[in-house]
């Protein structure tokens, strides 16, 4: 018998794999076709043609999922010259495994204006019923533009809990055991040695391997660093101060016993560190009481992690809620740490936000 999800899992490592090396190759030009989107954040040519490859695969394979996605195709109907930038990496970026790009994939995307419908159809308004999937074709587009970390996220959710997780990390060192650094958060590129898929299915643990061009290579299970000594303990966070809260963070690793500043990065590339036990803790602290976390920031690692041997919550210690619709609306930040020191973490949190 097939193990749950398997078809799933196969359809999404290879949708993700596609979709990164469409990203690689935006990553090394120099003009990324960046454009601000209305809340003022960037989007690229490499974010709207990974969105497009992926809807491309999930759709081939299961027309009947819905799925909720990062980006809308509204802009780009009125500009055609960044919707030919796009259609360009579209329509030339293939897996080099022929086979699995036919019959796995469903192959190539018709034309520009078939990518543009693919592009939106990633408006499901998300929920607590059925399968649906989220896609973040570039998580951490800030830090893709700055030459940082950044992640291709898709995760399948079936009646609000997320089952499938896949996150691909072009810019992470391969190797699971090298720890994390100031250096692996800023600077980094895809050359040699480079580049990882994370992957977890529910009840099946989390994986990890290389991110590569062929044929996928064999996972190996990854599993969350036990920590018996917080004050050797690493924790990361966003690379953006307006993403996370970087002074109540310090304050909170402090009261801790934390003693290494913390690793800045971006993306879930830090869900995915924690989880092979490269560093610790991940602290996602809210600054605005209006903010709301979008499912597709956290859904893949919030799987990844807690497959891992971790747990996943939100300040106040809830489990994030993937049911209420695109945004974790019922949640306010994210805490994730080894299964075995998480209540003490939450305890440290609320102090802190506690004082304000
Ligand atoms: N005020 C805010 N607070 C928290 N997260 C925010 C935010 N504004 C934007 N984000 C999200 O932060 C994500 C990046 O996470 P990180 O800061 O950990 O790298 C962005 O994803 P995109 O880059 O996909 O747009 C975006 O959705
Ligand atoms: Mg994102
Ligand atoms: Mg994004
Ligand atoms: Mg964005």
């Amino acid at each position: 018998m097939t193990s749950p999800y398997a078809k799933e899992l196969e359809v999404a490592q290879l949708a993700v794999q596609r979709a990164a090396l469409l990203t690689k190759r935006v990553f090394h030009e120099k003009a990324k076709g960046t454009v601000s989107k209305d809340d003022k954040s960037p989007v690229t040519v490499g974010d709207f043609g990974a969105q497009a490859l992926i809807i491309s695969a999930l759709q081939a394979n299961f027309p009947a999922d819905e799925i909720v996605a990062e980006e809308e195709s509204a802009q780009l109907r009125a500009d055609p010259s960044l919707r030919d930038q796009i259609w360009e990496h579209v329509r030339s970026t293939r897996l080099d495994d022929a086979a699995s790009e036919e019959a796995v994939l469903g192959g190539a995307v018709k034309d520009a204006e078939a990518m543009l419908d693919l592009i939106g159809q990633g408006n499901s308004q998300g929920g607590a019923r059925g399968r649906i999937w989220a896609i973040d074709p570039i998580d951490g587009t800030k830090g893709f533009l700055r030459g940082g970390q950044y992640a291709v996220c898709l995760a399948l959710m079936v009646d609000g809990d997320v089952k499938v997780g896949v996150l691909g990390c072009p810019n992470l060192p391969v190797n699971d055991s090298a720890a994390l650094t100031a250096d692996i958060g800023a600077n980094q590129t895809d050359d040699e040695g480079r580049g990882v898929i994370f992957s977890a299915v529910i009840g099946q643990g989390a994986t990890s391997r290389p991110l590569g061009s062929g044929a996928l290579a064999k996972g190996q299970k990854i599993s969350m660093k036990p920590i018996t000594d917080l004050s050797s303990a690493s924790f990361c966070e966003s690379v953006e101060a307006g993403h996370s809260n970087q002074s109540e963070s310090a304050q909170i690793a402090q009261k801790l016993g934390i003693t290494k500043p913390s690793v800045r990065m971006d993306s879930q590339a830090k869900y995915g560190s924690i989880a092979r036990g490269a560093g610790d803790i991940y602290l996602r602290l809210p600054t605005s009481k209006t903010y709301q976390e979008k499912i597709w920031d956290h859904a893949a690692g919030d799987l990844i992690v807690r497959e891992a041997g971790g747990q996943v919550t939100d300040t106040t210690g809830s489990r994030l809620d993937f049911s209420v619709g695109r945004t974790l609306a019922s949640n306010r930040g994210v805490i994730a740490a080894p299964a075995a020191i998480h209540s003490q973490v939450i305890k440290v949190v609320q102090e802190v936000l506690g004082q304000k």
